[in-house]
């Protein structure tokens, strides 16, 4: 059996996680390795019943705080469902956000401290962390212009947030791959989709058979 691996993909609103988690996710089938695909908030029942109440409503509908807590209690729910097992049964798991989405939108934007969310996820995911984190780094403007094109004016409550707060999101990113080189990489989400797939193997080419 091969060995499991989790991978998160993170970065600012319109950077392309989600073209490129599916498409990673082919791209490694074609070497061989079956991936499951998922997303947070989301990825299990419950807590894509959470995700409905984080997206919809008014900007400040919650706090920070209360923020945190359900982000925290669907990620519970997702790992103990969803990742864990897939990855203990020898699966690759790409998630779309994880737990460095909180440290950076409910965080370092948000105003809560990082050793509070940490604190929390130790007690709702056991500290779970992902093997390798892929931070697609883009041009805030060039960032905007993909999510504004593909939103139009249909935003959600953090769609809607100001221009400072996406920027403090997109810096607390790098902030945090340059803290821990370890598990992160930094990836150029310039130029094609095919490109920035390219770029995201290249990121796990260690792994490959
Ligand atoms: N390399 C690329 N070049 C041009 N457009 C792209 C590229 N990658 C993705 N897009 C387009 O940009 C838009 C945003 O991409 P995507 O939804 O994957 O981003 P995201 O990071 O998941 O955003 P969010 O966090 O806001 O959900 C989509 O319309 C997508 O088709
Ligand atoms: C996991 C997570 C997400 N968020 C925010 C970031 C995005 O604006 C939305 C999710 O939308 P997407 O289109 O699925 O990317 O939620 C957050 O603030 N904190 C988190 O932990």
């Amino acid at each position: 059996m091969t060995a499991g691996r989790f991978i998160s993909l993170e970065g600012g609103e319109g950077v392309g996680k989600s073209t490129q988690a599916r498409a990673l996710a082919d791209a490694l089938a074609r070497r061989g390795i079956e991936c499951e695909v998922t997303r947070e908030p989301g990825g299990s029942a419950g807590a894509e019943a959470i995700r409905g109440l984080l997206m919809a409503g008014a900007v400040d509908r919650w706090s920070p705080h209360a923020e945190a807590l359900l982000f925290a209690a669907a990620r519970s729910d997702h790992i103990d469902r969803l990742i864990h097992p897939a990855v203990e049964a020898g699966r690759w798991v790409i998630c779309d956000r994880f737990l460095d989405s909180t440290r950076a939108y409910q965080g370092v934007a948000g105003g809560i401290d990082d050793g509070a969310i940490l604190a929390l996820h130790a007690f709702g995911s056991r500290g779970l962390l992902p093997d390798r984190t892929l931070v697609l780094t883009l041009p805030d403007e060039e960032a905007a212009a993909r999510a504004s094109a593909r939103d139009g004016a249909a935003n959600d409550r953090f769609g809607l947030r100001d221009e400072n707060f996406h920027r403090a999101v997109n810096a607390a990113f790098r902030g945090f791959a340059e803290a821990e080189p370890d598990r992160f990489r930094l990836i150029d989400a310039t130029g094609s989709k095919q490109d920035v797939t390219d770029r995201l193997v290249a990121a796990v080419a260690d792994w490959l058979p």
